[in-house]
């Protein structure tokens, strides 16, 4: 039983740097009612973070413009859009590796500024060059081969770190489909042909995918990087499915609209700018001051539950407008915001929290 941390902050900062999660089997996950439900109760109870109804309700109105409609958006520097079986390869090893923000900070970026955009153009280039590949192919990749995928020269030891982790990431992705999938992205990509619920079952059997554990006796499946990839696959079958029939294309993920945001670290640091989060004056000194948050320590379970939280309100206040905006589609227009050159000023201007793992 782990005891709640006092509210208001002292010396010791353990809420921000002691790890508290529990494993528990996966075998309790029942879908993305959990999701939501963890992060409700978490987020009802926290004490670092708050959610302001007020600035929510004033920002959903602000973040409309940027529900973009990914169909025209998808653009060939960062996605492989060849064919239906290229696109979803690209999508499970993209969104798997889809990691390492605690250590972005000495990343040398594209000119887009961004650590995945960067990651993704190299791994385009990958695609470009050596596919078609079976899955197996993703175990031989090599430490050289994924620093030039995540087009660093000369990499930082922080940097060094990641890249380590992404290869040992990769590698276990392909083992992973090579001895359950018959070594074929086609027999995975027939297998997604499911509803989110089933799909998220067995995602997260993939060590890489396994973000969630209880805490306070509360389950948290925050599931971000195992989210993500069924809402790319969604946004691929539409893009794909304008030229080519439904036979055409094997995976087709149904219950898109189940999904929740994917907390991480990019999403509460906007909503966090938008004052629709209100941190603990302790915490945010904290991060501005450059300090880590650990996986799982208090402020940084209540910053992503109130993350998913807060996207459920927004979900919830525009359909009482009569606007239908599901929660991934929230979590894409909010994230395209924080890359838009006319605002991404302001996002600049303070630091976003930053956690070490392999969940974001
Ligand atoms: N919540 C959420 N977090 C997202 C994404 C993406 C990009 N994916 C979309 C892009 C096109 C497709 O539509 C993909 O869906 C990256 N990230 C996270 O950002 C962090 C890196 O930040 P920066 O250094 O600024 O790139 C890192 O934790 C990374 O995992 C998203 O969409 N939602």
């Amino acid at each position: 039983m782990t005891t709640r941390l006092p509210s208001s902050p002292n010396q010791d900062n353990s809420a921000f740097v002691t790890p508290l999660k529990v494993a528990i089997s996966p075998k309790r996950f029942s879908g993305t009612s959990d999701i939501r439900s963890g992060a409700k109760e978490l987020s009802l109870s926290s004490s670092w973070v708050t959610i302001n109804e007020a600035h929510l309700n004033s920002y959903s109105d602000r973040l409309l413009q940027y529900a973009i409609d990914y169909d025209k958006e998808l653009d060939p520097r960062f996605w492989i859009l060849s064919d239906p079986i290229a696109s979803f390869a690209f999508v499970i090893v993209v969104d798997y590796l889809n990691f390492g923000s605690g250590y972005f900070e000495d990343l040398q970026k594209n000119s887009t500024g961004s650590g995945y955009l960067t990651f993704a153009q190299g791994l385009t280039s990958y695609f470009v060059e050596h596919y078609p590949f079976k899955p197996s192919h993703l175990t031989n990749i090599t430490s050289d081969q994924m620093t030039e995928i995540l087009q660093q020269r000369d990499p930082s030891p922080q940097v060094s770190i990641l890249i380590d982790l992404l290869v040992k990431a990769v590698n276990e992705l392909g083992m992973y489909l090579e001895g359950n999938f018959a070594d074929s992205f086609v027999e995975f990509a027939k297998y997604l042909n499911r509803d989110v619920d089933d799909c998220l079952k067995t995602l997260i059997e993939l060590p890489a995918l396994a973000d969630y554990y209880e805490i306070n006796e509360i389950a948290f499946y925050p599931l971000k990087k195992a989210q993500i990839i069924l809402s790319d696959l969604d946004m691929i079958w539409r893009f794909h499915h304008k030229n080519l029939d439904v036979a055409q294309i094997p995976f087709c993920i149904s219950g898109i609209h189940k999904l929740t945001a994917f907390a991480d670290n990019s999403l509460p640091h906007v909503l966090r700018v938008e004052k629709v989060l209100e941190y603990d004056p302790a915490l945010e000194s904290h991060i501005q001051l450059g300090g880590r948050l650990e996986y799982s320590s208090w402020a940084e379970v209540e910053i992503r539950a109130a993350t998913i939280q807060s996207v459920e309100m927004i979900h919830a206040k525009l359909l009482g407008d009569g606007i239908t905006l599901y929660p991934n589609q929230i979590d894409a227009a909010i994230w395209t915001s924080k890359h838009d050159p006319l605002l991404s000023g302001k996002y600049r201007l303070s630091l976003s929290h930053k956690c070490k793992s392999i969940f974001y």
